[in-house]
């Protein structure tokens, strides 16, 4: 028995979708990297305070007869600190850099991945310039908060506690509670502030995201609005959009200005504060100069993670706003799968639609519809515009599924049929033939083992191999982006080669031939009326003259429609 499992769209969409699946793959792939990291990142943190430290105890003991000669290998080892904790700290940049780029790796392959397991209304919904710009700004927000991590947190937070303690144990516990309360202050602030300006940054990455889906519909139809003069309405709306992501970044750092201003009035008043406290201990001889030394040495170097950790935090909240396109993508819906379906080979090829029903989400379909497509001739489907022949194809090819009614193949539902096996005896021709930039082979092959023989047949069979073979690079040629260096009735044969190619069970026309010249659309057709014989053709035409009275002809405007 075939068992299916629920539909993706159920799933809720959550933020954190694509970053606990990425983080996991990443954590999988780089955890020795990130290991070294921290090992690295924790040596630089000791060497960073131990070098001050060791110096304020030279400086104390430098007044003492005859110590500089004395001292000259404490200073030594000091510089060698210095050194390595410089050394160190460029270190952990670079590795973070390479392990972020992986990440960026997992995030980009794993995006185009679920990409192509979505269902055909996701690509109804979004253009490749919105998907494009959802995945780069979801890879670059992902790798900032890796890096993040990697270069701020750990070695901030490692840095803070070996200063405090270092502080704290040798100079003054009232001094490390002060930096403390500043350092909680300000981190609670920038907290506070970004939570304040994230509606700005939202509306900011919401209006980039639709201008980016405004700019794949421009270059879609750029033909079209030359034709008719749109260029002016075009860059009148784009300009809006883009005013608008530029108004709601300026409201967003106008707010980071002002507590950045903010967080310098404190950093001034707890060095004064701490400074006030510190000087009569000096005074009273508790307090050496290499103390005040190594206190201010200190203080400003815990300072810097704090304001590190601040900054940090910005760019978390940052990195979240532009993740939320990618995050909603990801879990959009993705294709049913049908788990332990026995493999599906058509015999007969005999499709039967039974009371099939289905409706889109604005109530238009198809309704009632009732019909047997065999092998022996072509099955026209025929009716006016909106009839519903392409929602029949879709429903044939698992795009979408029966709300009501049945599908059978070869008396299987066609539902329980797990979708790679129905691809595998299937073959469509569709309305818009879309061609990728790439040699004609590819565009016939499409990834399927090359076979020779067999290309030169299926691209003869759709009476486009002379074409091909005159060419200078005959089937390497490039097609040019959507293969617009060929003709419509050249793409749309290079289409009928591509579904020739494998040999299909089942072939689907849709309006195959409705760009070719009338002799070249009969050639075609009669080579698939003899094909008809062991492939089950089931072909869309507003073109009745391409039937013939052998072919068997379904008229939709007789079957009952949804209305909308
Ligand atoms: N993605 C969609 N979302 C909502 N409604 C749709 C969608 N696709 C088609 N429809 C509606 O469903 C009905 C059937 O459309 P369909 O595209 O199947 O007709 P058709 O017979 O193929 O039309 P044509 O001959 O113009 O290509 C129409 O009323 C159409 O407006």
């Amino acid at each position: 028995m075939a068992q299916h499992l629920r539909p993706a769209r159920k799933r809720p969409v959550s933020q954190f979708a694509p970053i606990s699946e990425i983080l996991r793959a990443y954590w999988k792939s780089d955890r020795w990297t990130l290991l070294l990291v921290t090992v690295v990142v924790f040596l630089s943190s000791v060497a960073s305070v131990a070098a001050p430290f060791l110096f304020s105890r030279l400086v104390d003991r430098l007044p003492q007869d005859g110590a500089a000669s004395a001292l000259a290998w404490g200073f030594v080892i000091y510089a060698v600190l210095l050194g390595v904790a410089s050394a160190l700290q460029h270190m952990v940049q670079y590795l973070s850099f390479m392990s972020a780029e992986n990440l960026g790796f997992i995030t980009g392959t794993r995006f185009f991945e679920r990409l192509l397991r979505k269902t055909a209304s996701f690509f109804v919904e979004h253009n490749p310039a919105e998907i494009q710009n959802a995945a780069a700004r979801g890879r670059s927000s992902l790798t900032t908060l890796v890096q993040l991590g990697l270069i701020v947190f750990i070695p901030g937070a490692t840095q803070i506690l070996l200063t405090l303690v270092t502080l704290g144990a040798l100079i003054n516990l009232e001094v490390a509670a002060i930096v403390v309360v500043y350092g909680i202050a300000a981190v609670a602030l920038t907290l506070l502030s970004a939570r304040r300006a994230r509606v700005f940054l939202d509306k900011a990455i919401e209006a980039g995201q639709e201008n980016a889906r405004f700019v794949g519909n421009a270059m879609n139809a750029m033909e079209t609005l030359r034709h008719f003069g749109s260029h002016g309405w075009m860059s009148r709306r784009f300009r809006a959009k883009a005013e608008e992501v530029r108004d709601n970044w300026r409201a967003y750092v106008l707010q980071r200005v002002g507590y950045i201003a903010l967080l310098g009035l404190g950093l001034s008043v707890q060095f004064a504060v701490t400074f006030l406290l510190l000087l009569p201990r000096y005074e009273a001889g508790t307090l050496t100069i290499g103390d005040i030394v190594l206190f201010n040495t200190l203080l400003l170097q815990l300072n810097m993670p704090f304001e590190m950790i601040a900054h940090a935090i910005d760019d978390v909240v940052r990195s979240r706003a532009a993740l939320a396109p990618l995050a909603t993508m990801w879990a959009a819906p993705e294709e049913r799968q049908v788990s332990h379906a026995p493999a599906f080979v058509p015999s007969d090829g005999r499709i039967v639609f039974e009371d099939v029903d289905y409706a889109y989400g604005n109530g238009r379909g198809v309704k009632d519809i009732c019909f047997t497509a065999e092998r022996g001739s072509i099955t026209f489907l025929v009716g006016e515009t909106g009839s519903g022949k392409s929602t029949i194809f879709k429903l044939a090819l698992k795009s979408v599924e029966p709300d009501q009614g049945r599908i059978l193949v070869d008396g299987i539902d066609l539902t329980t049929i797990d979708r790679a096996d129905w691809y595998s005896a299937v073959a469509v021709v569709p309305q818009d033939v879309v061609l990728l930039n790439e040699s004609l082979a590819d565009n016939i092959l499409l990834g399927r083992p090359r076979d020779d023989v067999r290309l030169r047949l299926a691209a003869e069979k759709a009476a486009i191999l002379s074409f091909i073979v005159d060419l200078p690079a005959a089937f390497e040629t490039t097609v040019g982006e959507r293969g617009l260096k060929l003709s419509g009735g050249e793409r749309q044969r290079i289409a009928i080669a591509r579904a020739l190619y494998g040999d299909p069970a089942i072939l689907f026309l849709d309006e195959a031939s409705s760009a070719l010249d009338e002799a070249t659309e009969r050639d075609i057709m009669e080579h698939i009326r003899l094909l008809a014989r062991d492939v089950t053709v089931i072909a869309i035409t507003h073109r009745r003259s391409v039937i013939v009275s052998t072919d068997s002809v379904i008229d939709l405007n007789k079957q009952r429609l949804h209305a909308g």
